[in-house]
């Protein structure tokens, strides 16, 4: 390869200060040193985390910094030691790691990996706590270990999945996080059991994956909750079967669901990155026995708080990040079971399905009954270039987006 070993000089959006439009500079890439992987990014989307940080209010937030999280590429070239992906393999980038070797990873209790997470919360590569991102001798901070608004990033080899080349990676890229997260948090976080009620609040894409994760997993009632009445009609497609807007009652969000369900739901999800909504989210849940999952991420100084005598009472107040999904071993899983959709959708049977028939138990878990495919393409409302990234932020603001997928090399 002509680039291996060689800095790489591209184009990159660079987030100079908190809330000040990003620029697009040319960055240069230095190449990837001892178990790191240097990826040629194709697409990426946005999501809502991206914004946060961006914003200011996340704590980990460094500036300058290249964003950017939800991608999938091409691997450019690779460092000493890395064995498990080559230039050529296409990958999608995992902001949550799994080296499969620290006690995290061999807990069998979480999918949080802590062998690179000292260095992806500081915006630094592990080996030498530096960055391989320049701007003219300046460094630019990483961003979550992936940055990806960048034509070429540098990665740690346990935060790459290596994917199934025939996906279309201007789709899969959705599967680095949005998605993967709200399905996992029903699937793997609360582990929702068909014939449970379940309130899903905030319906923009990690909200829908809730409810196309709840559908799949049998739930009996699936109730949006969203102060923007325009979410509704769409989010039927998802599997949402009532809409509830808190702006609509005069009685508190959590007595309204309470009084729909009979005392509570079984099961809900905060979707949205509010603290107030969590407490609501954790207090419609039923006496007892309800789980609500905390799902959106709130900014720095916010707390959540409620009554103890809500989880003495039997309430479980749970979170999740990437929806408990090993990252390494499992995106490709789920890619994999995206091109089911994609098959069945051109061929009315394919031989592949025995295959992914059995590919839930060859992964060492079982998917709960109708959930062999998952939608992708159903989330992206927006495509644009990388040029066009200010744009794709306004976007996220309106109402209609739910994802917004950036041609890299346009
Ligand atoms: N835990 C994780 O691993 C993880 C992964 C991805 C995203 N997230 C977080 O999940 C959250 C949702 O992400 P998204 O991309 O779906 O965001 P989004 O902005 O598209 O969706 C949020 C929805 O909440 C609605 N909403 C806002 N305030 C509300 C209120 N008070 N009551 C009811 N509805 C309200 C909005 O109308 C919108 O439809 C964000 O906080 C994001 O940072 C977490
Ligand atoms: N730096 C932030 C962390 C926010 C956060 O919780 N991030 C999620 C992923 S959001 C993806 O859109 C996560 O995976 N958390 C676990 C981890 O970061 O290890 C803050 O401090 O608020
Ligand atoms: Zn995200
Ligand atoms: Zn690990």
């Amino acid at each position: 390869m002509a680039t291996q070993g060689q800095v790489i000089t591209c184009k990159a959006a660079v987030a100079w200060e908190p809330n000040k439009p990003l620029v697009i500079e040319d960055v240069q890439v230095a190449p990837p040193q001892a178990g790191e992987v240097r990826i040629k990014i194709l697409y990426t989307a946005l999501c809502h985390t991206d914004a946060y940080t961006w914003s200011g209010k996340d704590p980990e937030g460094l500036f300058p910094c290249i964003l950017g999280h939800e991608a999938a590429g091409v691997v450019e070239s690779v460092g000493e030691g890395v064995t498990e992906v080559q230039p050529g393999d296409h990958v999608i980038p995992c902001y949550q790691a799994e080296c499969k070797e620290c006690k995290f990873c061999k807990s069998g209790k979480t999918n949080l990996c802590g062998k690179v997470r000292s260095a992806t919360g500081v915006g630094v590569m592990m080996s030498d706590r530096q960055s391989r991102f320049s701007v003219n001798g300046k460094p630019i901070y990483h961003f979550m270990g992936t940055s990806t608004f960048s034509q070429y990033t540098v990665v740690h080899d346990v935060s790459v999945a290596k994917i199934d080349p025939s996906a279309p990676l201007d789709k899969v890229c959705l599967l680095g996080c949005g998605v993967p997260t709200g399905l996992g948090a029903v699937w793997n976080t609360a582990k929702v059991e068909a014939g449970s009620s379940v309130a899903v609040f905030g319906l923009g894409t990690v909200g829908l994956a809730v409810a196309e994760g709840a559908k799949a997993a049998g739930a009996s009632r699936i109730i949006g909750v969203d102060i923007d009445s325009k979410k509704f009609d769409r989010a039927k497609d998802f599997g949402v079967t009532e809409f509830v807007n808190p702006k609509d009652h005069d009685k508190p969000i959590q007595q309204v669901l309470v009084d729909m369900t009979d005392g509570g739901v079984d099961y809900s999800f905060e979707c949205i990155g509010n603290v107030s909504v969590m407490r609501a989210a954790l207090e419609c849940c039923h006496k007892g026995w309800g789980t609500s999952v905390i799902v959106g991420v709130a900014a720095s100084g916010q707390e959540i708080s409620t009554r103890p005598f809500q989880l003495v009472t039997g309430r479980v107040w749970k979170g999740t990040a990437f929806g408990g999904f090993k990252s390494r071993s499992q995106v490709p899983w789920l890619v994999e079971k995206y091109m089911k959709k994609v098959l069945n959708s051109t061929n009315s049977f394919s031989p592949a399905f025995l295959l992914f028939a059995f590919l839930p138990i060859s992964h060492g878990f079982l998917l709960p009954k109708g959930s062999q495919e998952i939608k992708v393409d159903e989330y992206i409302t927006h495509s644009l270039t990388l040029g066009e990234i200010n744009k794709a932020f306004d976007l996220m603001h309106e109402g209609g987006c739910l994802r917004c997928v950036l041609e890299v090399h346009p």
